[in-house]
């Protein structure tokens, strides 16, 4: 079983060689799901789980026929029927400069022998990626967890399971890119100050009432209206959802912002004729003639 709330029926396993995540493909729909398969550590992550997510997002990137992706926790725990989207980095492989690869993780390609961060990576690849990301939380989003669903383009949780909490302090930990400044964006200063400087721990509804969540879903529902989210936004134009995401970033973005949003609107000037005749006059070395283009206004 992959997870409780996971419906064979419904998608296909992708073949990736992943040891700490899940991925597969809706059967019909151009979504995928990828899942944090720790769930009896609450779907911690360790550095190899971090290489994998950013491996599937990165494929996921790549499948021009998959407009949705889904991010999510398996459950429950086998040890006490928990559940989770994610609880952040694991605390037990931590060692003096960052999250180190330790036992089975030592014979990945990608061990490095120092310790890493680079979760924040995964951050910037959700943040980037030319199509929605719905993070999808059936249980607890706390720490790093939390700061990915903040960066998420939206997020659904389980009514029943559902609990947001940020520990960052408690283990002296601080996110000061998008989980703090952007978190402060969609539930105010302060609360996003009350998130991290209390720790108190909020349920689905309350985190949706102050702005990071966009829907409390009953717990057995939770992934099938997931799917049907990202059927609708499958149905749209993909080019606008492309553009409409890196417009919503840019104002946050700054330069990178503006850099992403106008290579964009390069890729569609370079679809015209009118950068096809300046690609086509060097080609064959005359002068462009763009007079039969208009100055549009
Ligand atoms: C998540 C809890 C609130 C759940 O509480 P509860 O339901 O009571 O369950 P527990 O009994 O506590 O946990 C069950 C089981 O899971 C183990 N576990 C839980 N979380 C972790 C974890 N993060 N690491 C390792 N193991 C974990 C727990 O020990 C239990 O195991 P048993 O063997 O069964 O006893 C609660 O569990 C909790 O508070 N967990 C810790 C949350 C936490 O502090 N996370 C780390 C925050 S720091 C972080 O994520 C850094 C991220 C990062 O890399 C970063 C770096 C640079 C800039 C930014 C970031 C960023 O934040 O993204």
């Amino acid at each position: 079983m992959v997870s409780e709330l996971f419906d064979p029926a419904r998608w296909e396993a992708i073949d990736r060689d992943y040891r700490d995540i899940t991925y597969h493909r809706a059967t019909e729909s151009g979504t995928v799901r990828i899942a944090f398969d720790r769930p009896d550590v609450r779907n911690a992550f360790r550095p190899g789980t971090v290489d994998e997510l950013y491996d599937a997002l990165d494929h996921a990137k790549r499948q021009t026929d998959v407009g949705c992706v889904l991010l999510t926790g398996n459950g429950p725990s086998s040890k006490d029927g928990g559940w989770a989207f994610c609880s952040g980095g694991d605390q037990t492989v931590r060692g003096g400069e960052g999250y180190e690869y330790r036992d089975e993780d030592a014979d990945r390609e990608s061990a490095a022998t120092g310790g890493r961060l680079h979760i924040l990576e995964v951050q910037r690849l959700i943040r980037h990626i030319p199509k929605p990301v719905l993070c999808v939380v059936p249980g607890w989003a706390v720490g790093g967890g939390h700061s990915l669903h903040v960066v998420c383009d939206m997020t659904i949780a389980s009514e029943e399971h559902g609990r947001f909490k940020q520990t960052d302090p408690d283990v002296a930990s601080f996110d000061g890119g998008f989980g703090s400044a952007y978190l402060a964006k969609q539930v105010g200063q302060k609360k996003a100050r009350e998130i991290f400087f209390l720790g108190k721990t909020y349920d689905a509804q309350e985190a949706a009432d102050m702005g990071m969540v966009n829907e409390v879903v009953p717990h057995d529902e939770l992934e099938e209206v997931a799917l049907e989210w990202a059927e609708e936004m499958n149905s749209k134009s993909p080019t606008a959802m492309r553009m409409l995401k890196y417009a919503f970033n840019m104002t946050d973005d700054g330069m990178v912002g503006q850099q992403t949003f106008a290579g964009e609107a390069t890729r569609l000037a370079y679809m015209t004729d009118e950068a096809q005749e300046g690609r086509d006059a060097f080609v064959e070395k005359r002068d462009p003639d763009f007079s039969e283009f208009d100055w549009h206004y």
